[in-house]
Order: structure tokens, then sequence, then C-alpha cells
């Protein structure tokens, strides 16, 4: 009975905090819980309608073994799990076990994701007491492969598709999301993911993977992020031939149908969640850049791979000028070459080329735009009007055939130089004082043209930022070597630190994942309106900001994947601040409390909190 009132009241409490899954007491309600003793103390509890297997079963909910004996009362749960209540910790010490059983980094996977599927709390647990090793897995680069697998490692469902069939639904369809409060949407259609090509509706393994990373890294609720695949389907001809693959068997919508599918569903999921931050993710070359421009000043949104990649890049290549002892704001002294001209290869020169003008050292936006020099799969964006001197054919980088260039990359275009040159002859030309790879095409850095770089620059900065790892432009090891160990390294997966004469040369990552999570957390907490390019400016120079000197010394750029909750704070407050300076900030500041303080309280951390059944009315 008196259990009964005291339920009564933590329901009423609960309705009248509509918004978080896990809500504060009211002083009433804490009161009149006195009466359960394993409660008194708490001063979170969160509640649900359900019982029975239905709370077991739910990711959001369960706590698996760990759950309390009134717990199990209350919730009607007695009995349908073993007896011995088992804390997380013992939880962690017998799933670790289980992961370290699996043998490959695939089985890993399916491992994680299994455990996502039971038990949230615990998977997000393990993720951020292990980031560094399990973001290899959940993230780039295993979840590469299991794109490619999707179809077949295929267990449960995760995320929300729209694909052609849902021409004319989706405004109806968004609210199948079962949801209210949606803060982080990540979507792709699978059109280019990581570097490994059209993967389809496979690539519903991206959204879901960043979005784990939004919740350990950025402190974004489980309950507020929404992965999404647009399927508008895929050329991959592997794939529709397969007839296990789970997208749509068709090729993919071109031209006006796929630009107005897009708009359905950005018309369609703004209906449902007009304050959710969108992110674009792995959408091919000129899609991303067409949508970017298409709806960045009118809703909440921004380019992951175009604008996120750009600004880590850039805080890797500050970074790196500060290791040199160098000033950041002498970027316009570097000679830079960038291999690849898709979204991610244009967006990190343009983060650059916006960094030297705002830095003032170059005369014009033209003049930052002669410091870098760029290569498609064909080599040297350069003057097919001027004749190749050895009469020799334009070599090829493999990736097929150049298209005509459009007025990002014509940017770029030097007009004295011929066309196609090769790395290495762009190299001797021009003696590079930093290299970037983002071409997705693996081993593009060859020897003779790092050795030939080496030759000019006494710390070279060699930045093979494709992904996955097979797909990097050369591995760490042959960066060091070719460089007799004086290189300034980063790539965009995860390479091990090398030896090299008796030394160990340091490896950083440059990866998006230092970028995303605390600029979602900055949009989140900042209500900001519109996502700009001032907020990844100060994003870089954030990151870049974050090594001490003697890690500079020693060659780490910046803290690693194990420190993002400490990164994704710095960023999340410098995005606010920004949010506010631009007047795009929608929540107000609370007085007399600093902002880091404000971000980190709103961070989630997975902790189980008492469980309370209210009823459904
Ligand atoms: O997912 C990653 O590791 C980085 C990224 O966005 C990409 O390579 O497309
Ligand atoms: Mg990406």
């Amino acid at each position: 009975m008196l259990r009964n009132r005291a339920l009564q009241t933590v329901h009423a409490a609960a309705k009248r905090h509509v918004t978080s899954q896990v809500r504060n007491y009211s002083r009433r309600a804490l009161t009149t819980l006195a009466a359960f003793p394993d409660l008194r103390m708490e001063t979170m509890v969160q509640t649900t309608s359900k019982h029975g297997m239905d709370v077991i079963h739910d990711p959001l909910l369960s706590k698996g073994t760990a759950f309390s004996m009134s717990e199990r009362e209350r919730l009607g749960i007695r009995g349908l799990v073993p007896p011995r209540t088992q804390e997380m910790d013992k939880q962690l010490k017998r799933i670790i076990r289980n992961l370290r059983e699996c043998k490959t980094p695939l089985e890993k996977f399916i491992f994680m994701n299994a455990l996502q599927d039971r038990n949230e709390t615990l998977y997000y647990r393990l993720l951020i007491d292990n980031l560094e090793e399990l973001s290899q897995i959940v993230y780039t680069p295993t979840v590469g492969e299991a794109c490619q697998r999707f179809h077949s490692i295929y267990r449960r469902s995760r995320g929300m598709y729209f694909s052609s069939l849902d021409r004319g639904q989706m405004s109806a369809m968004v609210h199948n999301w079962p949801h209210d409060q949606v803060d982080v949407i990540v979507v792709t259609d699978g059109s280019r993911v990581l570097g490994l090509g059209d993967l389809g509706a496979n690539g519903m393994q991206i959204p879901i993977g960043k979005l784990s990373l939004y919740v350990a890294g950025g402190g974004i609720r489980p309950t507020s992020i929404l992965p999404v695949v647009l399927d508008i389907g895929t050329n991959n001809e592997e794939l529709l031939n397969d007839p296990l693959y789970l997208g749509m068997g068709h090729r993919r919508l071109e031209g006006e149908e796929y630009y107005s599918f897009v708009d359905e569903w950005v018309h369609a999921i703004q209906s449902r969640y007009p304050n959710a931050l969108i992110q674009f993710e792995d959408f091919k070359y000129p899609h991303a850049y067409n949508l970017l421009h298409k709806y960045q000043d009118n809703i909440c949104c921004f380019n992951d791979d175009i604008q996120s990649t750009s600004a880590v890049a850039l805080a890797g290549v500050l970074a790196a000028l500060k290791a040199r002892g160098q000033a950041i704001t002498d970027l316009n002294e570097e000679r830079i070459i960038c291999v690849g001209a898709g979204s991610a290869g244009v967006g990190v020169c343009e983060g650059i080329v916006d960094c030297m003008v705002e830095q003032g050292k170059v005369t014009s936006r033209e003049d930052a735009y002669r410091r870098i020099w760029m290569l498609d799969q064909h080599g040297l964006l350069g003057n097919p009007h001027i004749a190749s001197t050895d009469g020799s054919k334009p070599t090829s980088l493999g990736l097929g055939d150049r298209t005509s260039l459009d007025e990002r990359q014509m940017c770029y275009l030097k007009k004295d130089m011929k066309d196609r040159m090769t790395l290495e002859e762009v190299v001797k030309s021009v003696k590079p004082t930093v290299i970037l790879g983002l071409s997705g095409a693996p081993g593009v850095f060859t020897e003779g043209a790092i050795r030939a770089m080496a030759e000019g620059v006494e710390k070279p900065v060699v930045f093979p930022l494709s992904n996955p790892t097979r797909q990097s432009e050369c591995s760490a090891e042959q960066a060091f070597k070719w460089t007799d160990g004086r290189a300034i390294f980063a790539s965009g997966s995860p390479f091990k630190d090398v030896e090299y004469n008796g030394k160990t040369c340091k490896v950083n990552q440059i990866n998006n994942v230092m970028s995303f999570p605390g600029l979602g957390l900055g949009i989140t907490v900042s209500r900001a309106s519109r996502v700009t390019s001032k907020m990844f400016m100060e994003t870089a120079i954030t990151i870049a900001n974050m090594a001490s000197e003697d890690q500079l010394k020693s060659g780490i750029l910046f803290p690693g994947v194990s420190a993002l909750r400490e990164i994704s704070k710095e960023v999340a407050v410098r995005v606010c601040e920004v949010a506010h300076e631009q007047g795009l900030a929608r929540a107000q500041l609370r007085q007399g409390v600093s902002l880091k303080n404000i971000i980190e309280e709103s961070m989630w951390s997975p902790h189980y909190v008492p469980l309370i059944r209210i009823s459904q009315d």
C-alpha cells in the first residue's frame, strides 16, 4: 500500500518532467520514497511504463544481471533473471573476458553490436573505459569491414531506413521513431563509405558507429540519437547481384530525382525534430557539397567529411607547426600538397585556406590557393595546355577517369604547371613541407615522392588520411623509414608507433572523431540554430592547442582518442561561445555558472539508476 502510494507520487513527479528519461526527484517524491530503502540516497531515477520481459529486452532499460531485488519486484521480473544481483564491475569483467575470446576484429564488432542490443548502459561503460581499443572496433577501421559485410552479419535493426519505396510517405514515417527528443541525426546515402566506395544501404553501420562516439565521446544521450540511411539505390554491382543484399536492388537515383528524395527526407525529419543537428556523412562528391550548400544556411546541419575532417586536419597541421617550433600563425609559409580532390580533399584545403585568410598573412584567397597543389586520380590539377616535356602519357593513380573539374576544384588549378604531373614530379618541383592524402587510394604516397620531400624539409608533415587502414596512402612505417624518422606523422585510421633506429616515432590519428562529438555537444547545449565555418575553425584551434610542450616535442600532436571526452568538452565550450557570439544560440546562459560546468553537467555518462514503473495513463 505504502509502496503504491509512493509509486503514484513518483509517477506524478515524473510526469511533470517530459523531456528527459532520467529524472531528478522532486522533493515530495523524495520524501515519500524514503519508504524504499534502496532508493533513499538516490538523486536520479528512470521511469518506465514497461514491465517483465519487456524491461529485460529493452536495451535502454535493461541492466542484465544488475537489477536489484526491489527493482525485480517493482518491475515484475523476479525469477526472470538469475538470482544473484551482479554489479556493473562484475558484468564488465565477464564481458571483457568474452570479448577477448573473439578472434578477429569483425567478431569483436559483432560481439559489441550484440551487447549494444542487450544493454546500452553496459555497452557505453565498456566503450568509454576502453575508448582507444574499442573505438577501433565499433568505428574506424573495423566498421568499414562491417559495412562491407553488413548484409551477412545483420542481426537486429537499429536506426531508420528511407528508401525509394518511401517517396511521398516520409513525413508519416518519421513518427515511427520511438523517441520524441532527438538531438543528433547522422545520415548517409552510402555512396562513399570511408575510402571503400559505394556500399548502398550497408552504409548503415557508419551512422551507428558515429553516433556511438557521440554518446561515448560527447556525452549525448543514447535515446537522443538517430542513425539514418537514405537508400537511393547502389551502383555496386556485387551488392546488386547478391540475393542477400538488404538494400534496394536498383541503381542510384541521380539528378533531380536524387535531390528531391533528399529534400523530402529533410523536410520530413525537420517536421518532427526541428531542433536536431543533422550530420551528413559519406556522401560522394559532388552531392556532398551540393547538399551542404543547399541546407547549411537554412537548417542546423554540417557535412562531417568536408567540415569535421577539415577541422581536424587543420588542427593537425597547426599542431605540427608548433611541434616544429613555428608559430601557428605562420601557416602561409607552408607549401602543401593534397592528394585527393573529392569532398574530403577539397574540404580540408578549404579549411586551410580559410585559416590562412583569417590569419591575414596572405594578400587574398587566391594567394592562399597558390600555396596548395591538388592532385586527383590522374595527377596534378594543372594546365592541360602546357605540353608534356618528355612526351610521356600522364600516370593514373588508378581510380578511373577524371570528370571535368567543378569551380571548387578549379581554385587549386595551377596554370603554370603541366596537367596530370605525377606526385613525384610535383614534389620535386614544389618542394612541399606538408603532404595530405585524402584519395582513398592506398599506396599513393610512393617511396620516391616521400624521399624527395624529405630532402627539402627537416620535419616533413606526412598525413595519409584515407580510411580504413588499408586505404591509407602509406603506412606509418614507410613514412618514418623514407624520412629517416624525421616525419611528423598522422593517419586517418590508427597505426601503432614505429621503432626506427632505436627511437620511438609517434603516430597520431587525425580523424573527424576528434571534432564531431564535441561540436554536437556544443550545438545541443547552446541549441544553436546553425553550424558555421567559424565553429569549425575554432574547433581546429582548440584541438591544436591541447598537446603539452613535451608531447609536441616527442611528436604527439594532440591527446589520443582515449582523451576524447576531455577534447569534446573543450570543443563544446568553444562551439557554445561561438554560437552565442554569432547570435545563433537559443539556450540562455546561466548566470554565475561557467560554460564548462554547464557542458560537464549535461554530458550523459553510463550508470545504472533505479528503475521505477509508472502506469501508462
Ligand atoms: O569515419 C571515419 O573514420 C572518418 C570519415 O568520416 C571517413 O573516412 O569518411
Ligand atoms: Mg565519413
